[in-house]
């Protein structure tokens, strides 16, 4: 296990633009490539290790999962920075799991998500508040989440695995509710994965766990348990809880997870005008603690990248 100082250092993971909003909810989020590289390269800067990374058409916005729409950003990111990248395997929760994993399949990132369980994924309670929309696929995407479910199957699960573990790609493992933990458990126990896991867990997705503290130390206690030392805790709240719960995460030993993939906010109110801006107040709540933010290189030794 990681000794010594390096392990107070607190990973900021930061997800840049994801498949959960929609284009007209805010200016800033990051949907052409040239935006994408921008927003996820000012999270870098500003103390991201990791950088979760999804596509969308340049035109529309809606997200796309397709290899060559990771080609038109990818390459400029990875010249620009040290930052680890991190590739969707969750896609929109509509895609089917062949085509989910075709990114990080070709690409062989360091990282790529993994979501460890299937669960509703409901987004049209967003149609409450937002009611003008650009493009006429927003509105149907959010009211179609009424009737879906996000497919994570063991079957989905080991396929995504075994399709990426010849690459040397370490996981994400995006634990949504309690049974996600016992499922990561499980495959760790049929030996498809090593540790140490890097579970993220997710709180406020309807469907999901809430936001509650007593939540996120249900989660804590329930991987402290079942994991001991062969995890890596990171958490990430969606929306208005996002920096909430990441102030919890720190204060418990844990790692940080932001971005407009999260939360298009930064603070009461306020639209974060980019990732960065997201990144630089929960640095300041981790420094505020009196802890320190992870290089990238001290991030691939905290959970064993390939580098
Ligand atoms: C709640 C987050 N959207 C979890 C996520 O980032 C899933 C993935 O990309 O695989
Ligand atoms: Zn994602």
């Amino acid at each position: 296990s990681v000794t010594g100082s390096i392990s107070r250092k607190v990973i900021i993971t930061c997800a840049v633009t994801g498949a959960i909003h929609t284009p007209s909810m805010s200016p800033h989020l990051p949907v052409t490539a040239d935006e994408i590289v921008a927003d996820a390269l000012g999270a870098a800067e500003a103390g991201a290790a990791i950088l979760h990374l999804h596509a969308r058409d340049p035109q529309t916005g809606r997200p796309d999962q397709r290899p060559e729409a990771f080609a038109s950003f990818l390459p400029r990111i990875k010249q620009a920075t040290a930052a680890a990248i991190n590739i969707t395997t969750g896609g929109s929760p509509f895609m089917k799991v062949e085509e989910r994993v075709l990114p990080a399949a070709m690409f062989k990132p360091e990282v790529a998500s993994l979501n460890v369980g299937s669960i509703n994924f409901g987004l049209y309670q967003l149609l409450d508040k937002y009611k003008e929309f650009k493009h006429d696929w927003e509105r149907d995407y959010l009211e179609a989440t009424r009737d879906l479910v996000f497919r994570n199957s063991f079957k989905d699960i080991e396929y995504i695995l075994k399709t990426c573990s010849d690459n040397g790609t370490r996981f994400e493992f995006e634990c949504y509710d309690i049974g996600h933990l016992y499922n990561l458990a499980h495959v760790a126990d049929r030996g498809l994965v090593e540790p140490p896991f890097f579970v993220q867990s997710v709180f406020g997705i309807l469907g999901g766990i809430g936001t509650h503290p007593e939540d996120v130390m249900h989660m804590k206690r329930t991987a402290d348990r079942l994991f001991g030392t062969d995890y890596r805790w990171s958490t990430l709240g969606a929306g208005a809880s996002q920096l909430r719960i990441a102030a919890q995460s720190a204060a418990l030993g844990g790692n940080v997870r932001v971005g407009l993939e999260d939360s298009l906010w930064a603070g009461k109110g306020r639209l974060a005008t980019s990732s960065a801006d997201q990144v630089r107040m929960v640095r300041k709540i981790i420094e505020g603690l009196g802890l320190e933010v992870a290089s990238p290189d001290e991030a691939r030794s905290i959970l064993s990248l390939k580098g």
